[in-house]
Order: C-alpha cells, then structure tokens, then sequence
C-alpha cells in the first residue's frame, strides 16, 4: 500500500518541498515584528520521510503553514516542485495535533466530505472513503460518531480524512502527541506501512512530520532535520540509515539507532538548553 502520487504534476527533477532562505515575520499585538523562521533551507526529495525536530517554540509549525500556502514567507521562496506556492494546493495534505473532524457526522460521512467537497460525485465518495477506512483497520466503525471513537481510533480517522485525497506530500504537525505511547507506536507503524509500502518503487509520498519526540522521529524518518533555538533556521541534518521495513518497537532497541540518537541529541539538547536558559532568564 503506498500513499499519494509522487511528484505528480512536478517540473522534471525538482524536489517535492523546497524552502530557500524562508523567514516569517509576524505581527503582533502590540504592532512590533516576531520573527519566528528565518533564512532556512530545506529540500525534501519526492517520496522522501522528513521529521522535523526543535525546542518548543522555535517555528517548527510555522515552517509546514508556509509549505501548506496557508501563510506567505516574510523573505525567500517556499517551491513545491518546483513551483512557487500561492496558497493551499489540492496535492498537498495535513495531519494536525488536533483532530478536524465534524462530530455530528459519522466517521464514513467524516472522511467522504474531502472527496465530495472537491466535486466527487457522492457514490464515487463514499466507495474511496470506505476503502480507506479498510486500510487504516476501521471497516467496522463506519457508522460511528467521532465521540464513540478511542484516542488512536480517531487518528485513523483524520489519517483517512487526509489520505482520501491522495496527497503527494504530506504535512504532519505531532500527529500523535496526544496519544498514549503504546497507542503512538502502533500508529507509528501503521503509517509507516501506509506510507512505504512500495519503496523503493518511488510512489510513496513526500512527508515532513514535525514532532517533539526523538524517537519518533529517527523511527519513521529518511533524515531527521534539528531546528535552532527560535526564530527557527535549519542547524543541523542527520540522515537515518535504519533499514527498512521498520517496526518502532524493535528499530529503537539496535544499536545504530542508539548511535543516531546519541548524536542527534547532543545537537538538539543545545538549542533546547538555549530556549529554556531563555525562558528563565525572562522570567527572573
Ligand atoms: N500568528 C502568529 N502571530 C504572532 N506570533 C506567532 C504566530 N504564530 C506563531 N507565532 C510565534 O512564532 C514562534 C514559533 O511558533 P511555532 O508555533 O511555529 O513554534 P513550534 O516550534 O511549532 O512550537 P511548539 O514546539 O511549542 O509547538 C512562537 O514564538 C510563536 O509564539
């Protein structure tokens, strides 16, 4: 099983995400300017698993709403393919914190109103919705509201919502951080089996998946990014040369994940040590 269209509509030979010297100012309140990205670089190879890792508040979100369109870089470019983004584009797909679902619908009517509100026609809908409530294991559990639903079950369910639309890229913001951490690992896997299911065979999607857990991150992901202390620029890259498959519960107890870990903690540790250092310092 494989998720998306890789690189489907893409100039030839350009990278699924591209972020070059991005910054993003806000506005605030009081009228002065907060800088919450600045001057980063980021490619994201077509099919390739990004997980993106930083201390709180750095701009790590800020980072996928400027890859989403759904906010502008200050300064640089963001591409998609290529292509500069002027806002939100049909291929690309979002899995946030928060699930998004109308809870006076049932879960089958939750993961067609993507398809439909794109134009699909209603049988057509809810025979893709149904099918992809069979592959994320809730078959079963068509008929039920959101509030009938566990924790993990409901991630499913925003897993379905995003993967009906079939994106080529996907945006993942702590997925699974409100999840118990047995639940988080079985959700783990089974993205990792939605997502990877043909590689090599390239038709997996672009993921970028930001996540305030290490090692959820060197599990799932292709290359871990390190984020600095706020405003955020890219401080570091590891690749992940785990082999795949890979099942979270094992993969975290080799001794080459134990290594990568190691490593990428003593980079992130510091930008961590940084912001609290920060935090205390504004507070005293
Ligand atoms: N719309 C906004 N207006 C003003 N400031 C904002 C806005 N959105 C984010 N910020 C600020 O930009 C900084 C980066 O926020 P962002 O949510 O990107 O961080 P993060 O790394 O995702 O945080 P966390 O790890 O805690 O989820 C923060 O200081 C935040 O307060």
């Amino acid at each position: 099983m494989t998720i998306g269209r890789n690189g489907q509509g893409a100039p030839d030979g350009a990278p699924a995400i591209e972020l070059r010297g991005a910054s993003k100012v806000f506005r605030t309140p009081s009228g002065a300017g907060h800088t919450a990205v600045r001057d980063l670089d980021l490619t994201v190879a077509r099919g390739e698993f990004v997980a993106v890792v930083g201390p709180t508040g750095c701009g790590k979100s800020t980072t996928l709403t400027l890859v989403s369109g759904l906010e502008e870089p200050t300064e640089g470019e963001v591409l998609i393919g290529g292509e500069p983004v002027t806002g939100i584009r049909p291929e690309v797909g979002f899995v946030f914190q928060q699930d998004a679902v109308f809870p006076w619908r049932t879960v089958l009517s939750n993961v067609m109103a993507g398809p439909r509100f794109r134009g699909v026609p209603k049988a057509q809908a809810r025979e893709r919705a149904r099918d992809w409530l069979g592959r994320v294991g809730l078959a079963s559990f068509a008929d039920r509201y959101p509030h009938q639903l566990s924790g993990g079950q409901r991630k499913r369910v925003a897993l379905a919502q995003t993967l009906v639309g079939d994106p080529s890229i996907l945006l993942m913001d702590e997925p699974f951080s409100a999840l118990d951490v047995q639940t988080r690992a079985l959700m783990s896997d089974e993205l990792l089996e939605l997502w990877g299911g043909a590689r090599p065979g390239g038709a997996a999607a672009s993921v970028v998946f930001v996540t305030h857990d290490l090692e959820e991150a060197i599990a799932l992901a292709d290359k871990v990014v390190v984020m600095t202390a706020g405003p955020a620029t890219v401080k570091q890259v590891f690749p992940v040369p785990l082999e795949r498959p890979r099942k979270v519960e094992s993969v975290r107890l080799e001794a080459a994940f134990i290594e990568i870990y190691r490593e990428i903690w003593s980079s992130l540790g510091e930008e961590v040590r940084i912001t609290r250092e920060r935090g205390a310092s504004r507070v005293a």
